[in-house]
């Protein structure tokens, strides 16, 4: 059985999504559990593209062991150098080197003539090769370039020093046949081929992405490039889930397989969901809310006489399991709250630890019962926020009714100690948060969405709120959870604003979020 190696892009060509924006500790967060999950190659980010993500590719390299560490880079130096320097302390550090092949990509967007590129192609993957061993080179657009050419292209890299060479459908334009040929011609016409691995990777703009992928392991590909819950550039790439359960599910007819800790699954989904804000829907393929539900009478009639009529998967494969065997509740205390959320996952230090359990104990005091999709609530949220709050909410009283204008009153902190208290009125009481939160941040945005949903079930459930704002061409999500929907609403609104303002501070563009000097004097003296 052949083994498929993943190479997972979530936290690079994930990133991208339109609204996506993560923190360091959230994509070391990422990471982890992508180690865990046990893919061969985390591509961490694009080191040159900001101060803010070689940091972050450059903590993942050096925290994230048993596990290759990827950065992107165009084909210039001062691209790779940024790569070298971000993933050379990583145990297998890889630079994955990329440059346009189509015609269409060359004439517009490039502006170079096909002896340009391969002459780009071949120094610059001598030169990364010079750097480090593991070089991956892409033919960006591959999809759409002439065959000769990519034989061309590929040889020149494989010359050069490129160990995996990989073939993106950057727009998601090719059928599975078309995709699969390409391979194919590639094994017979590119002299070296047979000494370096082959990857595919898809996008997700005709729905093909998943099928696509599948078709290249038909045809031989020795790597496959996905992101978890198929987020990407667009329409996203490939989903990991659906491709390693597809390979796990049908090894019988791919004769390939991952070595995947598939039972990570669910919670690479929900961890990457959360912190993306990207909801997934919930008829998705193996971690959608309903992959496992079975509705009509005569399907729950045949699970419960054999579970093989209607699953071909086991939910417990992808690890949904309630783990309920510890339950926790107001009279748990730390080292029951430890085991259960090491049986999670997490790995808290001590001061963590204190912190997250009185959360907990607080949380409990609200709800009756605290289920593991709760402290999975809790503890991202505690957990998350932390590297990117510049502002958190002191309190927050809310008056509405039916006869009364909605009137919020807030009192935000930030990171220096200050403390700005400010209300406002609106058309609802959520609304009247916002613009409360507006007066205090002064960071000009858009509301684009907003959405409510329980994370359990029950009267007590924990309530998660999602947002999307608008500032300039910058798009950003937002969330968060509290027992109460207008807090969480709140919590969310000044997550996506946090964001904003610490992106903007790390990179130094310009001082969104500066507190203007009359808001200062609005400064409540130690609350
Ligand atoms: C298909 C993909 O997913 S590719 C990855 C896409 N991801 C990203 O772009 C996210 C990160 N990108 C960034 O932060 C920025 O685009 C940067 C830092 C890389 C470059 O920023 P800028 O210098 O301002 O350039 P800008 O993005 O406007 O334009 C890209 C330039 O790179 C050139 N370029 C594009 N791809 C490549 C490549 N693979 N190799 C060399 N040059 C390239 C373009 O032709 C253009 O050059 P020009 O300025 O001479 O016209
Ligand atoms: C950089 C490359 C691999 C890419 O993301 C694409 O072409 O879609
Ligand atoms: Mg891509």
């Amino acid at each position: 059985m052949r083994k498929i190696d993943i190479f997972d892009t979530t936290l690079r060509d994930g990133e991208q999504s339109p609204g996506v924006n993560l923190s360091h500790v959230e994509k070391l967060d990422i990471a982890k559990q992508l180690a865990r999950l046990g893919v061969q190659v985390i591509e961490a980010g694009f080191a040159a593209a900001s101060p803010g993500d070689f940091a972050a590719v450059r903590e993942i390299a050096r925290q994230v062991k048993g596990v290759s560490i990827c950065s992107l880079a165009r084909s210039v130096q001062r691209d790779i150098d940024q790569a070298y320097e971000a993933v050379k302390e990583s145990e297998h550090p890889r630079i994955h080197v990329f440059l346009a092949t189509s015609d269409i990509h060359m004439k517009h967007k490039l502006r170079m003539s096909r002896d340009q590129v391969l002459e780009q192609v071949e120094s610059m993957v001598k030169y990364t090769k010079s750097l480090v061993s593991d070089v991956q080179f892409s033919a960006e657009d591959a999809g759409r370039t002439d065959i000769d050419f990519l034989c061309q292209v590929a040889e020149v890299a494989i010359r050069n020093g490129a160990k995996v060479f990989n073939v993106p459908d950057t727009v998601g334009y090719l059928t599975p046949f078309e995709y699969a040929e390409i391979f194919r011609q590639l094994r017979k016409r590119v002299s070296g081929i047979e000494h370096v691995k082959l990857s595919a990777h898809c996008h997700d703009d005709l729905g093909m992405a998943v099928i696509n992928s599948l078709a290249a392991v038909e045809a031989g590909v020795d790597q496959v490039e996905v992101a978890v819950n198929g987020i990407g550039e667009r329409a996203g790439n490939a989903a990991l889930e659906e491709i390693a359960l597809a390979l796990e599910t049908r090894k019988d007819y791919y004769q390939a397989t991952t070595v995947l800790d598939l039972s990570q699954i669910t919670r690479a989904s929900r961890l990457v969901s959360k912190l993306t804000g990207m909801i997934v829907p919930p008829n998705k393929a193996i971690v959608g809310a309903n992959a496992f539900a079975h509705e009509s009478g005569i399907h729950q009639d045949g699970v419960l006489k054999e579970k093989t009529t209607y699953e071909i998967i086991r939910p417990e494969t992808v690890g949904l399991t309630d783990n309920n065997n510890l339950v926790l509740g107001k009279h748990s205390g730390r080292h029951a709250f430890r085991e259960k959320l090491e049986s999670l996952g997490y790995e808290l230090s001590e001061e963590e630890l204190l912190v997250t359990f009185n959360k907990f104990k607080e949380l409990c005091d609200k709800k009756k019962t605290v289920s593991d999709d709760d402290l999975i609530a809790l503890v991202d949220d505690e957990h998350a926020h932390k590297d990117h709050e510049y502002f958190e909410i002191e309190y927050i009283h809310i008056s509405c009714g039916n006869q009364a204008v909605p009137t919020a009153t807030l009192r935000l902190r930030a990171i220096d100690g200050s403390a700005y208290q400010e209300a406002a009125v609106g058309n609802g009481a959520v609304d009247a948060i916002f613009r409360a939160i507006d007066r205090i941040t002064q960071v000009p945005v858009e509301l684009l969405q907003y959405q409510i949903h329980a994370v359990t079930g029950g009267q007590d459930a924990l309530g998660e709120a999602r947002v999307q704002v608008k500032h300039d061409l910058f798009i950003q999500n937002g969330r968060g959870t509290s027992t109460d929907i207008l807090e969480a609403s709140a919590k969310a609104y000044l997550d996506a604003v946090n964001r904003l303002i610490i992106k903007d501070l790390k990179q130094q563009i310009e001082p969104v979020g500066e507190i203007e000097p009359a808001a200062k004097e609005r400064v409540v003296a130690n609350g």
